[in-house]
């Protein structure tokens, strides 16, 4: 038991030893019996100053590397990477989780170098390396973006001048795709130059990173404003910005857009970065930017012309973040297809529609907006889970082929390539 800040851990340690109690709870007078056991703490050898470990009742505490660190036993006992419990070759588990005890506590443990050895009741040896454990522990991830973003208005996107990628760089060399999925990474969008604008070629783009996700749309979709389908992208309507399938489970993850042709005016592009919209919500009112994250809403998809029939239902909130670090990683945003609110009760309602309100004057405000005029040749990809989308109203005969993609596919390829996503 300590309750010292890590930068005066020797210090304090040595006022612990001393009988020098300087933590407030400690002073309390009840405190023997709350922790009738003698501390002992481990250092190691002057080689290594900057470790430190102790084993409590319920935990294993660990200082190394400015981090204090505390694991569960069966954690640690769970984890072995030794030859019968891991299989390295397949990275896979091979013991059992629910044959270890739940009351497990190592009978030894010892420190050799940067490898902490820890023996079990039955004898098996557990090691693990300092470095594996930091990168590992929750303390550890607590610390770190699980992905890497750069947020942006249209200023900010503009000014950084991200370069576009070329289709035969893209299709024929690692760096051209990795350049690309590296600048998508960051920004949300990206765009790839040169594209012969047919469907065919776009659909070689979308299979060179990814799956493509079929859906009720098709594999690739290929649209005119000619109300072949039950929604207002099939028109000349304008759209206010939105992410896609909404009402999916888990909404598609990248959108990918081509130009085939248009004659007649309007329909430029509009593009506003999300989570930037929402981190300014977090700034500026972090409850209700909490609110978002929380409420879970129901987007829905009725669809009944022609031949189309569908029903589809999506639940999930707004803002979507990792409860670990408050990362977010996904946002569903749309209007028009947000169904009925009926997962709350009434006063939630009313303060999720302030919060709404509060995201939308960010997602609305003129200097958040990037527009681009879509052409042949000029294939945009956007990260549906970030970046919103919308079009403005148009004449005339207009075109747009492209699909979405399964988002695992395209953050695996981005792994293999060496990028953190
Ligand atoms: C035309 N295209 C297939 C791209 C998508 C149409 C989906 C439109 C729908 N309201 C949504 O926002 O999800
Ligand atoms: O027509 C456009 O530019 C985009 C329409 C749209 O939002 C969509 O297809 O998802
Ligand atoms: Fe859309």
């Amino acid at each position: 038991m300590w309750c010292h800040r890590l930068s005066h851990l020797q210090s304090s340690l040595q006022d612990l030893l001393r009988g020098r109690v300087i933590c407030s709870a400690l002073q309390q007078p009840s405190f023997n019996s709350l922790f009738p056991l003698a501390v002992h703490w481990h250092h190691t050898a002057s080689k290594y100053p900057n470790c430190a470990w102790q084993q409590h009742e319920d935990h294993f505490e660990l200082q190394y590397a400015n981090t204090v660190m505390r694991f569960d036993y069966v954690w640690l006992r769970d984890h072995c990477r030794s030859a019968s419990c891991y299989n390295s070759k397949t990275h896979q588990r091979s013991l059992d989780t629910a044959s270890v005890d739940l009351c497990i506590k190592p009978k030894t443990v010892r420190l050799d170098e940067t490898t902490l050895f820890f023996t079990w009741p039955d004898g098996h040896v557990t090691r693990y390396d300092l470095d594996w454990l930091v990168q590992n522990s929750y303390e550890g991830q607590k610390q770190k973006v699980v992905q890497p973003r750069i947020l942006w208005n249209a200023e900010i996107y503009q000014q950084a001048q991200v370069p576009s990628v070329d289709f035969q760089s893209f299709l024929e060399t690692n760096e051209g795709l990795k350049n690309f999925l590296e600048n998508f990474l960051l920004y949300g969008i990206a765009f790839v130059e040169n594209v012969p604008p047919t469907q065919e070629h776009t659909e070689k783009l979308a299979e060179r990173i990814s799956l493509i996700r079929e859906t009720i749309y098709g594999r690739m979709w290929y649209f005119t404003s000619d109300f072949s389908r039950g929604d207002t992208a099939y028109t000349k309507l304008a759209l206010d910005r939105h992410t896609d399938t909404t009402y999916f489970q888990e909404p598609c993850g990248i959108q990918v857009f081509h130009c085939l042709k248009h004659e007649g005016t309007g329909g430029r592009t509009l593009l506003v970065d999300g989570f930037y919209a929402a981190e300014q919500v977090l700034q500026k009112a972090p409850e209700e930017f909490d609110l978002l994250s929380k409420v879970p809403l129901k987007h829905e998809y009725i669809e009944n012309v022609g031949e189309c029939h569908n029903h589809m239902i999506g639940v999930g909130p707004v803002l979507n973040v990792y409860p670990w670090n408050k990362e977010l990683y996904l946002i569903r945003y749309n209007n028009y297809d947000r169904a009925v609110i009926n997962t709350v009760p009434y006063d939630v309602v009313h303060r999720w529609y302030t919060a709404h309100r509060t995201l939308t004057i960010e997602l609305r405000r003129p200097e958040n907006e990037f527009w681009v005029k879509l052409k042949p040749g000029r294939v945009l990809f956007i990260d549906n889970w970030r970046v919103l989308h919308g079009r403005e109203s148009f004449t005339g005969y207009r075109q747009l082929c492209g699909c979405y993609l399964t988002r695992d596919d395209v953050l695996n390829t981005a792994r293999l390539l060496g990028l953190q996503a």
